[in-house]
């Protein structure tokens, strides 16, 4: 039998990822370990560390060159953090299998106080994500928002040596590392909403690949791809305007969806939210729905600022 090939990015987070989907479809197919093989490859996201993404280039950037791989047969399924994904994918490639949500709430780590608004007046806070920045500013528009890249080893040294007081990370990512000990707090989803995507592993493959889409059927949790389908269609149908925050995060219970959507300027002073509910079955057209209403309440204005 021919080796399967999983490509992902080289971080320790994208490996574990990796890992994770390697034993989910051992044990969904009956496989042993070395009908799979884990491919590394390196994406210009990885090697930009001087300025935040948004400025480089975007999302993009942490895919672009395992697409290439995918489209050219080195690999034959890749693993992404769905957050990471852009909406728009190349022709021929298809994100439609996602393994069971983790946690989607991002995480407070505090170097001397456990919750971010335990800090004190004027503190540093380090943190690159333009939705981060922006919720931090809201709730508190005392704090310095520090930039703050790297992996978690490097932002966690940051700390000790004092350029913050506290940052903020995905508790998904810190738990896939084993690292959740260093977590002080979770963000509550309410003030905090996550970005769309948050915490889902997906696997992008080729479109029309039968067999390799019947071997990821089994592995596929269908409310995570139920949730998943309205946060990104929120996310496309917001994302011409690609420096606004949007936080996005769905919920599946039974049949119901609900979902809850915000955008903010980058400053924290202005944000609009939008929660609607209904069929998880019109996931996509609920996250569709919620981008126009929210859109509306926003105004032209809003976007304008800042595009
Ligand atoms: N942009 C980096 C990134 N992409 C996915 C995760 C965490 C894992 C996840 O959300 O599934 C992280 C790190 C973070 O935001 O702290």
């Amino acid at each position: 039998m021919q080796t399967l090939k999983i490509g992902t990015r080289g971080s320790p987070l994208a490996l574990a990822q990796a890992h994770e989907t390697r034993a989910r479809l051992m044990q969904a197919h009956g496989l042993p370990e070395q009908a799979f093989e884990v491919v590394p490859i390196s994406t210009s996201g990885d090697r930009i560390q001087d300025r935040p993404l948004s400025e480089a280039g975007g999302k993009g950037l942490f895919t672009k060159e395992i697409e290439e791989a995918l489209l050219d047969g080195r690999i034959d399924i890749a693993v992404h953090s769905s957050k990471d994904m852009p909406t728009v994918l190349p022709d021929g490639l298809e994100l439609i299998t996602f393994l069971p949500r983790e946690d989607a709430r991002d995480a407070f780590i505090g170097k001397r106080v456990k919750r971010l608004a335990d800090l004190p007046h004027g503190a540093r806070v380090g943190s690159s994500s333009l939705r981060r920045q922006a919720l931090i500013r809201r709730m508190r528009p005392d704090f310095e928002v520090v930039m703050f890249r790297g992996n978690v080893q490097t932002r966690l040294r940051k700390l000790d040596e004092g350029v913050a007081e506290g940052t903020i990370l995905a508790y998904a990512g810190l738990k896939r590392l084993g690292l959740e000990h260093v977590v002080t707090d979770l963000m509550p989803l309410e003030d905090f909403p996550p970005a769309p995507g948050q915490g889902a592993i997906g696997i992008e493959s080729r479109v029309g690949d039968r067999d390799i889409e019947k071997m990821l059927a089994a592995i596929h949790h269908v409310p995570t791809g139920q949730a998943l389908a309205c946060e990104r269609a929120f996310l496309a149908a917001l994302d011409g305007s690609c420096r606004t925050p949007i936080a996005g995060h769905a919920t599946i219970s039974g049949e119901k969806l609900s979902f809850a959507g915000l955008i903010i300027s980058p400053d924290g002073t202005e944000s609009h939210e939008v929660r609607l509910e209904g069929e998880a079955a019109d996931a996509a057209e609920i996250g569709l729905d919620a981008a126009r209403t929210v859109r509306a309440r926003a105004g032209t204005k809003f976007f304008d600022g800042w595009a």
